[in-house]
């Protein structure tokens, strides 16, 4: 059987003949989205494996495997990103991978870590993220790479919900751009762009005074972060993890005018239908950061402790909330609902701030903490924002439009 975009290694029969899980696809396809297409793809992924596996050609050892980045020409000039594809086929080996996902075993044939205190760019919670050369072909050329360990079967889904989503990002500079995804047996090398010029917004809240911008700038960089996000939106990611340290600042001439905003980590982004809830499996909704949750983020994961399997919720709304606390964190300087300090329960803290707000909202209060001195409109517009009821709360693209965000622009 012809094999489409695969060439140069004999085929190693043990890796094309490593049998697919029926039980965990099943689980991981009910735990994406209600997005038919990401679940069509998935299905189409079994069915081609299935093929792959009984074809006299895999049988006979004459077709070949996909091992090696550069072996499928996917190593071109990183400046040609746009133009790189993602190789046809799979590796049962990494089935969470998805549909079109390299397997390959070679990260370390391919890439240099930097060494030094300047090869370490970042941490976070599933891995660390390295500067890297590219060796061989593009030789010279730098990149940043998260290694994520694959200890837990969540670990392979955020590596395949990251995968997903990013490939349908390819080319839009509100998104990191992912160029290859290499897996190995303990481990997973995701090669993206290396970000530089630039830092996260927690990074720059960290260097103001008072760790807030000031309104002219706040308002511009608040913009330029609902753009990035209504645009991941219309391409039906929602993101589900929104935060100051997910959000890259390129330097401009100042803070306040960015050369460029760019959304970091999806691992945790799902697809969605447009008017059709988010369904998380019960287990990947305890991800994410409790501070910049949702309160119908908040109740799927308490929901989840007591009962239920999977939690449904709008997707574009959940990252609205993030978004506003994100900004609130940036106009302000602190955030919305704080937890107390090394609270154990955080979730359950976080129930509880929201449910006193939702109380405080409904006497016609404005939003908590520290509003003193602010006027009318501000305190309407943060309470939209800020919303409770995700029905009450304005989407990303709504924001955008706000009066409030576009004064003096
Ligand atoms: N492409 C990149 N170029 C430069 N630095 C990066 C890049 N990607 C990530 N980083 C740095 O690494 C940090 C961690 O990255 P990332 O958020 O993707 O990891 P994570 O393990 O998914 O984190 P989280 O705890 O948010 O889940 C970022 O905050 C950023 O400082």
């Amino acid at each position: 059987m012809p094999m489409e975009g695969i060439s140069g290694m004999e085929v190693d029969r043990k890796a094309c003949l490593v049998e697919q899980s029926p039980a965990c696809t099943l689980d991981y396809a009910s735990e994406g989205s209600e997005s038919s297409a990401g679940d069509c793809s998935e299905l189409t992924l079994e069915v081609r494996s299935a093929e792959m596996m009984t074809s006299g050609a895999m049988r006979e050892g004459t077709a070949k495997r996909p091992c090696h980045a550069a072996q499928l020409g996917l190593l071109g000039s990183p400046r040609s990103s746009r133009q790189r594809r993602w190789p046809a086929g799979g590796s049962s080996k990494a089935w969470w991978l998805g549909p079109t996902a390299l397997a390959g075993e070679c990260f370390h044939r391919d890439f240099t870590f930097v060494e030094g205190g300047e090869g370490l760019l970042g941490r976070g919670t599933f891995g660390s993220v390295h500067r890297c050369t590219q060796n061989g072909e593009g030789k010279g050329d730098d990149f940043a790479v998260k290694v994520v360990k694959l200890n837990r079967y969540e670990d392979r889904q955020a590596v395949g919900r990251e995968r997903r989503a990013l490939e349908k990002m390819k080319g839009a500079s509100c998104a990191v751009q992912l160029h290859w995804v290499y897996a190995e047996q303990h481990a997973a090398f995701l090669v993206f762009e290396l970000l530089e010029n630039g830092s996260t917004l927690e990074d720059v809240l960290n260097r103001q005074k008072g760790r807030r911008l000031d309104c002219a700038a706040a308002r511009k960089l608040c913009r330029a972060l609902l753009q990035a996000v209504a645009e991941v939106h219309d391409n039906g990611i929602c993101l589900l993890d929104i935060k100051p340290a997910n959000i890259w600042i390129s330097a401009g001439e100042s803070p306040e005018q960015p050369s460029r905003v760019c959304l970091l980590d999806f691992g945790m982004a799902h697809e969605f239908v447009p008017g059709k809830a988010v369904r998380l499996a019960a287990k990947s909704a305890l991800a994410g950061t409790p501070a910049y949750m949702a309160p119908e983020v908040i109740q799927a994961n308490l929901s989840h402790c007591t009962h239920s399997r999977f939690s449904a919720f709008n997707g574009k709304k959940a990252d609205a909330w993030s978004v506003g606390v994100t900004l609130f964190q940036t106009w302000f300087g602190h955030l919305p609902f704080q937890p107390p300090f090394k609270a154990l329960d955080l979730i359950g803290e976080m129930s509880l701030l929201h449910s006193e707000w939702a109380a405080a909202a409904k006497e016609g209060q404005s939003i908590p903490t520290a509003m003193v001195g602010v006027s009318a409109g501000e305190s309407k517009f943060w309470n939209q924002v800020l919303a409770c009821d995700p029905a009450e709360r304005l989407t990303a693209s709504e924001l955008l439009q706000h009066p409030f965000l576009n004064e003096g622009s």
